[in-house]
């Protein structure tokens, strides 16, 4: 007899997911996380009790994963990012206030009253947009259309980088970014109390408590399939034998775990994938040397500021957790000296003297935001199952199908999970 009706590999948003909807149908489920912790790039390193994630990680509150989280009974603490503060952009090494309401419209010198006009009503329209009247452009050719002004295209792009973490305009299908600009208009983001890590153990508990078991420290280095069940092999020598197995890590691992994966489907996914990278620096500080400087984007660069412990609970002593990103264009080569040397100069820049508030400092020079994204260049959506090899199935934020980051990771958990189900049912169906 098989112990377990599904095995997935990985324990990051995408895997966690999936067992909890397959756990909370009745079936038996093993996750198996090759790492010693769980959450994979959703991690949150504790630093002497300051919670720092791997970069600016904010939940979309109105996004698949929010909805996904809240529809398996997990709430989330914490607060939203950007409510009740100014936007500021930095532009030609001077900061500005960004015109996103009446009192900064109002005050504002960064455009023209034309232009305030044309930013307002192109936000509007974005609220109102039907995402799916979007032609399958990139966004490029989509702004190009519809804002011939300058200045509101350099903001426009600069929440679209936000939204989206994502620099290449060129490649970036304009559906998916839209709707996620939409969505942060909309509702907001996310900072969770204790960092993403939360989201992490809510998931990891909730999917236990359904049944779920959670293996740490198991590396799966094969897959075999077969016919009826796949044969899953870990470097420890363990060996397990499966109906079904959800894979929901990188797709480079995907295609070196599964014997045979270069004659599958797999192989255009993993070919197709082009990979998200950010230059990230975290900061422990005792205080923000200027307290109006809260959430800063680069306009005229692909820049990021923001601290985090405006509305999130990230350390016991009140040390405040902030965070600057570099978003790297994939097409483009990465200088890592030249990405930190411009990440502390926008810490000159936006708070003099922060040098000597630092408590302490993470800097990531080139994390994977995303292994893929819905972009011109794609032939088809990856997943959920491989068709070629009944049985197995595909999750992570590489197999979004217009979602995007965590969105795509835990929407695609599900998919791959419902799909599944949807087997059994037929199969008990035809057994009558
Ligand atoms: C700097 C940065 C900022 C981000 N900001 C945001 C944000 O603001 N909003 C947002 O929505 N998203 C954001 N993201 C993206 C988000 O973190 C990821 O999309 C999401 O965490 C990916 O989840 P996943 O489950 O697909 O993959 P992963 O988290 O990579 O999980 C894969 C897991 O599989 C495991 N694994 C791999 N190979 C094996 C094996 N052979 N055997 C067993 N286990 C294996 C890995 O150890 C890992 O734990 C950000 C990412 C980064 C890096």
């Amino acid at each position: 007899m098989l112990t377990y009706d599904v095995a997935v590999v990985g324990g990051g948003l995408a895997g966690l997911t999936a067992a909890n909807f397959l756990a909370r149908e009745g079936k038996r489920v093993v996750v198996l996380e090759k790492a010693k912790r769980l959450g994979g790039r959703a991690m949150t390193n504790d630093k002497n009790g300051v919670l720092m994630n791997l970069g600016p990680h904010g939940l979309y509150l109105s996004g698949d994963a929010a909805n996904i989280i809240t529809e398996l009974g997990i709430s989330l603490p914490g607060g939203n990012a950007t409510k009740n503060i100014h936007i500021h952009g930095i532009l030609n090494h001077a900061v500005h206030v960004i015109p996103t309401d009446f009192s900064s419209t109002m005050s504002s010198p960064l455009l023209p009253w034309k232009a305030k006009f044309m930013l307002g009503k192109l936000m509007l329209k974005i609220m109102r947009l039907d995402i799916y009247s979007i032609p399958e452009v990139s966004l490029k050719e989509w702004v190009d259309t519809e804002i011939p002004d300058p200045m509101v295209r350099h903001i426009f792009y600069s929440i679209c980088r936000l939204t989206s973490y994502t620099n290449a305009p060129t490649l970036q299908l304009a559906k998916p970014v839209l709707k996620q600009v939409k969505r942060s208009l909309k509702a907001g983001v996310l900072y969770v109390d204790g960092g993403w890590d939360t989201i992490v153990q809510k998931l990891k508990k909730q999917a236990e408590a359904f049944g779920a078991e959670i293996v740490m420290n198991k590396n799966v280095t094969t897959i075999e399939h077969c016919e009826q069940y796949q044969i899953i092999q870990c470097s420890d020598g363990t060996v397990i034998r499966i109906p079904h197995c959800i894979i929901a890590a990188s797709p480079k691992e995907a295609m070196n775990m599964i014997n045979g994966a270069e004659h599958t489907s797999l192989r255009l996914w993993a070919e197709q994938a082009i990979p998200i990278t950010a230059c990230c620096l975290d900061i422990g500080i005792k205080k923000l040397p200027n307290p109006k400087h809260q959430f800063v984007i680069g306009l005229d660069q692909a820049l990021f500021f923001t601290n985090q412990s405006r509305v999130a609970k990230l350390s016991e002593d009140g040390t405040l957790v902030v965070s600057l990103a570099k978003y790297h264009n994939p097409m483009e080569e990465i200088n890592v000296n030249a990405d930190k040397h411009q990440l502390e100069s926008v810490m000159d820049l936006l708070h003099p003297g922060w040098r000597k508030e630092v408590v302490m400092q993470q800097f990531l020079p080139k994390l994977m935001v995303s292994h893929d994204f819905p972009h011109v260049k794609r032939n088809e959506n990856p997943g959920p199952s491989i068709p070629e090899m009944k049985g197995i199935f595909i999750a992570g934020d590489w197999a979004g199908h217009e979602e995007v980051l965590a969105d795509a990771a835990v929407a695609s958990g599900k998919r791959a999970a419902l799909e599944i189900l949807h087997a059994y049912k037929m199969m008990l169906a035809k057994e009558g």
